[in-house]
């Protein structure tokens, strides 16, 4: 049995894990979290999150948390840095780290990949197969169609999501970079005015927000005559959650490091 500590489990992403650890045979919740002063903390973690009573009471400190039941992992969903902190928490305590959360500046990368000298982190901007395999394939089509096309990367989520462009486009076009020879110089992400023509080697980066989009990113290659579209599209937030239940059960035992989904999934690295 691999036990759980489950973070911001209000959230979107936090309540989903929650119920999907429920059904789960080889997994248990043995703490929760979400931020200090929020109305769920001290009360049943299940109730807080509306899938019945799980009997494991919300805490405001992963530490506390931690220290009070002994977890295996926990996993993360909430922000870049609140994730920084909660990795440093585990790091501490060696206790394994799946983490979610998208947004990160270079220095919050760079926290994070500090915690993981210590223990195994993976971290992952989607942890859907499903995407995983659309960037395999979309640095192949990059390789392959090379310089001729025009590649631009466009992502839609709902009306709440906090940053932009989401970490998932971000790791698409760096992937691109990569196949294509190009560097992070190369990416734009916004246009507007007297821009001139476009530029051979730039990638376009372009974000949607609104409604209640689960998230959708389109890699374009357009060329002369003809163009490819590679859609992914989710309707559910439970491919994120069961890809990260993945994660977890993949990185418990592991040595320290920072890991990807492309580790969990065998693939080899395409960047
Ligand atoms: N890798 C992937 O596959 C996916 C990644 N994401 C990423 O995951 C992150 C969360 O997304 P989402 O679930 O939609 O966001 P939500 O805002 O719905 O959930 C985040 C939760 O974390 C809580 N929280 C904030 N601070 C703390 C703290 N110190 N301790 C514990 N909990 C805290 C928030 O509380 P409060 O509301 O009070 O601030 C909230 O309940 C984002 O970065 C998103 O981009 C999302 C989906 C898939
Ligand atoms: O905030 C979200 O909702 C999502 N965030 C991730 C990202 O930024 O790529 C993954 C997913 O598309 C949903």
């Amino acid at each position: 049995m691999i036990r759980t500590v489950i973070t911001g489990i209000t959230g979107r992403m936090g309540s989903t894990l929650l119920r999907l650890s429920r059904d789960a045979e080889d997994l248990r919740v043995v703490g929760a979290t979400e931020r200090p002063g929020s109305a769920s903390v001290g009360l049943d973690a299940g109730l807080a999150a509306r899938i019945g009573a799980l009997e494991v009471q919300v805490s405001d400190d992963l530490g506390r948390a931690l220290d009070a039941a002994k977890a295996d992992v926990v996993i993360d969903f909430t922000s870049a840095e609140v994730s920084v902190a909660h990795a440093k928490a585990c790091a501490e305590r060696g206790v394994a780290f799946v983490c979610g959360s998208t947004g990160f500046s270079p220095e919050a990368a760079q926290a994070l990949a500090e915690s993981a000298k210590q223990v195994p982190i993976v971290a992952a901007p989607n942890m859907s197969v499903g995407v995983n395999l659309v960037i395999r394939v979309a640095a192949e089509l990059a390789r392959v169609l090379g310089p001729g096309f025009d590649v631009e990367v466009l992502e839609a989520h709902h009306r709440m999501k906090k940053d932009a462009p989401s970490g998932t486009a971000l790791r698409l076009a760096e992937v691109l970079a990569s196949a294509l020879g190009r560097t992070q110089d190369d990416l734009t992400f916004a246009r507007h005015g007297q821009i001139g023509a476009r530029p051979a080697n730039e990638i376009g980066v372009q974000t949607l927000r609104g409604g209640d989009v689960v998230g959708e990113h389109t890699v374009y290659f357009f060329g002369e005559g003809e163009r490819i579209e590679l859609t992914h599209r989710a309707t559910s937030r439970d491919q994120f959650g069961l890809g990260a239940l993945r994660a977890a059960r993949w990185v418990v035992g592991r040595p320290p490091g920072l890991y990807d989904m492309a580790d969990v999934l065998g693939f080899q690295r395409t960047s």
